[in-house]
């Protein structure tokens, strides 16, 4: 949606500026030279790289590619502080709600630099010439997209083809150079979830990555190697247990481990990780990771920093629902209300065959269901963002503690804002699916039951119990190394295996490892 000008510039300032060199610039920069003194020599060389591309203001395309806990947020908050703490503008995005909570003033690249929802190769973001958006893109000295390789290639073309068009009364040559001659880094990990093609092929999901893009070219790798937070974690947990289990992750998911057939590898889970004794998995899954539930004279429902992750939605329900049967206190159902978006031109076949009760029955990722049952104690997602300052976006997992009838109160679980009660209110929502080929709304609270959640929903989560079932293997590229590595601890991780008709403790591995022909 284009921006309101007149609203964020008032009296000759520019709000957008404005808020971004409100920062305290003393304390940013000493926060800067403690993160300068500790960063180490790989670390350092990249902040160099940047600082000196900025500083030269010659522009340039980096990509910092490093799996978890290599240190790229703490790369980002070293570079963020140092220009800031200058006065210098940052504008620090990432791909999705959960990774720009981590970034220092992030925000989700869609919402910063106004991304139309669906894109395609010609897209452009929807910012005017002149308007309060485009003098804060001009003005900016450094942009850093983090989580890079999850986004379709082109939203990222797209803010490319704006940025030349926005800079050209401030370089003459903006529309030859890449993002119009500014300096911008991106980082992520291919091993993991790429782009989500509604029905595409491996080809078209490895075609919308960012390295397939003609972005590409310009861009200057930087790597970082070494995991800095294996080295900052628990002095009790043994070392050596934690590399290893680091390094089976590591070669999940580069494809590395395993036997080979037909682009997908069998691996066998290790005994320790395993739930070998099940009658229900269902049941044996939830039990292992939510134990007290099953305590008959608990009255204190722990839920918080635990999910047991599958590959489709359906088993997903099924535990959200066996679950909440598990939870004695009362429930509630709320239902949504449902409209079709008037067609242009208005049809009357088409009104009558997209009644509410036909819309009712949709149910599709990214928007809650019609019927919404849930209950005190019950831990859940937020599926839209909210307020990204009180860090309520789409993906931040919450307790509810209150049923009311237009608003539910509930708890925040993680971060820095977690025991922090917030008060979520039904919002309007519209599918973003391109399944769906024609448009309609949904009034309902903007969240899902998190007892369980899949693989792709839980990018970004950080958790310390998670229990992963596969009632059928994965079936794309990143899942079983984004499932494993949510838990950086091995007793944090069981896996439930039930799709063979004999018990195995084999499973499929998927990786596309053409996606990393080029980096
Ligand atoms: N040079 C450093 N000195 C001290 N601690 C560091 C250093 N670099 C990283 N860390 C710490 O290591 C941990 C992992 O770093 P960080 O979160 O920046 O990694 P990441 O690559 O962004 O991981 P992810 O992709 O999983 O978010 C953090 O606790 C961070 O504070």
């Amino acid at each position: 949606m284009e921006m309101c000008s007149s609203h964020l510039v008032s009296s000759g300032i520019n709000r957008l500026i404005s808020d971004e060199q409100q920062y305290d610039r003393h304390r940013l920069a000493d926060e800067h030279s403690l993160y300068l003194q500790q960063l180490t020599d790989e670390q350092h060389h990249v902040y160099d790289r940047i600082m000196q591309s900025v500083n030269d203001g010659v522009g340039g395309v980096y990509f910092l590619y490093g799996y978890g806990g290599t240190g790229k947020t703490f790369v980002w908050k070293t570079l963020a502080s140092g220009l800031r703490s200058r006065g210098q503008i940052v504008l620090t995005v990432a791909s999705s709600g959960i990774a720009a909570l981590l970034l220092p003033g992030g925000r989700t690249a869609h919402s910063r630099f106004a991304i139309p929802l669906n894109v395609d190769e010609f897209s452009t973001c929807n910012i005017k010439q002149g308007s309060a958006l485009a003098e804060l893109i001009i003005k900016t000295k450094l942009i850093i997209w983090d989580e890079a390789p999850m986004v379709n290639k082109h939203c990222i073309e797209a803010l490319d083809r704006t940025m030349r068009d926005l800079l050209r009364f401030k370089n003459v040559h903006s529309e030859e150079q890449p993002f119009g001659g500014k300096t911008i880094v991106f980082g992520g990990d291919f091993r993991q979830i790429l782009p989500v093609i509604p029905k595409g092929s491996r080809q078209d999901i490895v075609n919308a990555t960012i390295n397939s893009s003609y972005i590409w070219n310009s861009c200057n790798m930087l790597k970082l190697t070494r995991n800095m937070r294996l080295q900052a974690d628990d002095a009790n947990v043994h070392s050596s247990e934690l590399k290893d289990f680091a390094e089976w992750i590591l070669s999940i998911g580069d494809g590395k481990c395993g036997e080979s057939k037909d682009g997908i590898d069998t691996i066998q889970i290790p005994n320790d990780i395993l739930i070998k004794e099940w009658e229900d998995p269902i049941a044996a899954i939830c039990r292992a990771i939510y134990p007290e539930m099953f305590w008959p004279s608990n009255s204190v429902y722990e839920v918080e920093d635990r999910a047991i992750l599958a590959p489709t939605l359906q088993i997903v329900d099924e535990i959200n629902r066996y679950m909440m049967s598990l939870n004695p206190c009362e429930s509630q159902t709320y239902y949504s209300s449902d409209k079709a978006c008037p067609t242009e031109p208005s049809n009357e076949l088409i009104a009558s065959i997209h009644t509410p009760e036909f819309l009712n029955t949709i149910r599709c990722s990214g928007i809650p269901n019609h019927e919404l049952t849930v209950k005190v104690g019950t831990p859940i997602m937020l599926l839209r963002n909210i307020d990204h300052s009180a860090g309520l976006c789409n993906g931040t997992r919450l307790v509810i503690t209150k049923l009311g009838k237009h608003i539910i109160e509930a708890k925040s679980m993680t971060g820095k804002n977690a025991g922090q009660k917030v008060f979520i209110p039904r919002m309007t929502l519209s599918p973003s699916d391109h399944r769906i080929p024609f448009k309609f709304q949904r009034r309902q609270f903007p969240i899902m039951v998190s007892y369980a959640m899949t693989i792709n929903k839980s990018q970004g989560q950080s958790l310390s119990k998670v229990g992963l079932i596969l009632k059928k293997p994965v079936f794309t590229h990143g899942q079983l190394y984004v499932a494993i590595s949510r838990v950086t601890n091995k007793k944090g991780l069981k896996i439930l295996l039930c799709h063979e008709e004999e018990r195995s403790n084999e499973t499929d591995n998927v990786v596309f490892k053409e996606v990393f022909r080029n980096v």
